[in-house]
């Protein structure tokens, strides 16, 4: 007959003689082994720990290990105490004949749960169908059974996670965030759904939905939770490509007017803070449709590329190209009032009919008519938005090519 092992701490070391003899009356064989720290002893083991050698740091270990506690003064409260940290049992230190009776009806109930753990169940079926990794772990924070895919998952066989804490199986450091989470689901009760990266067996990081739920015993007391790890790096890496492709404008690859409505927002709440003023140029290209009809479509497109390209040139580090219409363009100067705006946009458009492109047909220049404004509050943003397009309207009227200031007061 294979021994079985008894791990003990060394308070219980002077007892274990005592024990010893009364277990030689039983049809077992036990061998003994000495440790100093729970974290050493395999799991699913039979262990007697002393109060003296155990800290509250062993109660997540306590669980996986069958953890048998003496106590020095036996109380039923004592007791209640230890089996809600973890331990299988608490017994008196020196109630011999006790920890002999526990010892042996473990021995026999661990028999039988390693026989009911061979039996296939349909259950386990249905889950190892599913593939997404799923875990359910007992109250004490022990996995007490998991799917095909969570084993792949994690790179570990059934039988290192089943009947195993958290902490036996993931570093120290991520196993204390597992467990405080896993506490604070089991306190609230009910469900939870949280987004974490997460790195998977292979070395790869994942972004990994959480969806966990409490379930309850027959008794109605929390039996423990359920968790299915939903991989969502691709949902996520779409979501922010279609988020980034409907605020770019596919043609210059500069922002739309989507991206602007945005931008403008954080812009004039950061200028608050700083106090720094925020100002908006509006720039059109002049007789655009004429570029259309010398060069065509497709030339007027590479003009409208060449034409954003050579704003950039002469714009500050923070000014920012819309584009809002099809030759309309916005530029976003977060930082610079309307004195200064002004020398940015006679910039631009002094900048501009000295860049020429070549195009199929003909050496193409460009000028543009630029209309400015300092921008208020965020309600003050439709009102100057309708000033800007005035003055950009009074520069194409006064002969195009031109820069006009819109203000407040008329
Ligand atoms: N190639 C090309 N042309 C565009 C695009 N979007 C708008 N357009 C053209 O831009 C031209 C705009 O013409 P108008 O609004 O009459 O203005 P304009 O000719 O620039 O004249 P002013 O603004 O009055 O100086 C039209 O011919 C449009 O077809 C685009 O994405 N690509």
């Amino acid at each position: 007959m294979i021994p079985s092992i008894i791990y003990y701490s060394s308070a219980f070391a002077p007892w274990k003689e005592t024990l010893n003899s009364l277990l030689q009356d039983t049809h077992y064989d036990y061998q003994w082994v000495p440790f100093t720290h729970l974290s050493e002893v395999p799991v699913a083991s039979m262990t007697i720990v002393h109060e003296s050698d155990c800290g509250e740091e062993d109660h997540p270990y306590m669980g996986a290990r069958k953890a048998l506690l003496l106590v020095k003064a036996w109380s039923f409260k004592r007791s209640l105490q230890a089996i809600n940290s973890g331990a299988n049992d608490c017994i008196a230190y020196d109630d011999i004949s006790r920890i002999a009776s526990w010892v042996v009806a473990e021995q026999s109930r661990s028999a039988w749960q390693a026989h009911s753990l061979d039996q296939p169940s349909s259950l386990q079926t249905v889950l190892d169908a599913i593939p997404v990794p799923i875990f359910y772990k007992d109250e004490l924070h022990i996995y007490r059974g998991c799917n095909r895919y969570f084993c792949e998952f994690l790179g570990l066989p059934k039988e290192r996670i089943v009947g195993h804490s958290v902490y036996d199986i993931a570093p120290k450091e991520l196993a204390d965030v597992y467990y405080e989470a896993d506490q604070a689901l089991l306190a609230a009760g009910g469900t939870q759904v949280y987004e974490a990266s997460v790195k998977s067996a292979n070395g790869d990081l994942m972004e990994i939905e959480f969806n966990k739920a409490v379930f309850y015993k027959a008794n109605g007391d929390k039996g423990g939770q359920v968790g299915a790890m939903l991989n969502i790096t691709e949902r996520n890496r779409l979501m922010r490509q279609l988020d980034k492709a409907s605020r770019t404008d596919p043609l210059t690859g500069v922002g739309n007017r989507r991206e602007f409505n945005i931008a403008v927002s954080v812009a004039l709440q950061k200028a608050r803070q700083s106090l720094r003023a925020t100002s908006l140029l509006t720039i059109d290209v002049d007789h655009f449709k004429s570029v259309n009809d010398v060069y065509g479509h497709s030339g007027g497109d590479k003009a409208l590329k060449f034409l954003v390209n050579s704003m950039l040139d002469v714009l500050p580090d923070d000014g920012r190209v819309y584009r809002i219409g099809g030759e309309e363009f916005y530029v976003l100067l977060p930082n610079n009032d309307l004195a200064e705006a002004r020398v940015i946009a006679e910039k631009i458009r002094q900048h501009i009919p000295e860049q020429t492109l070549s195009l199929r047909g003909g050496e193409l220049a460009m000028t543009v008519s630029i209309g400015v404004i300092q921008l208020g509050t965020e309600l003050q943003l439709e009102d100057a938005y309708k000033r800007v397009d005035r003055a950009l309207y009074e520069a194409k009227a006064t002969g195009r090519n031109r820069v006009c200031l819109a203000y407040y007061d008329d």
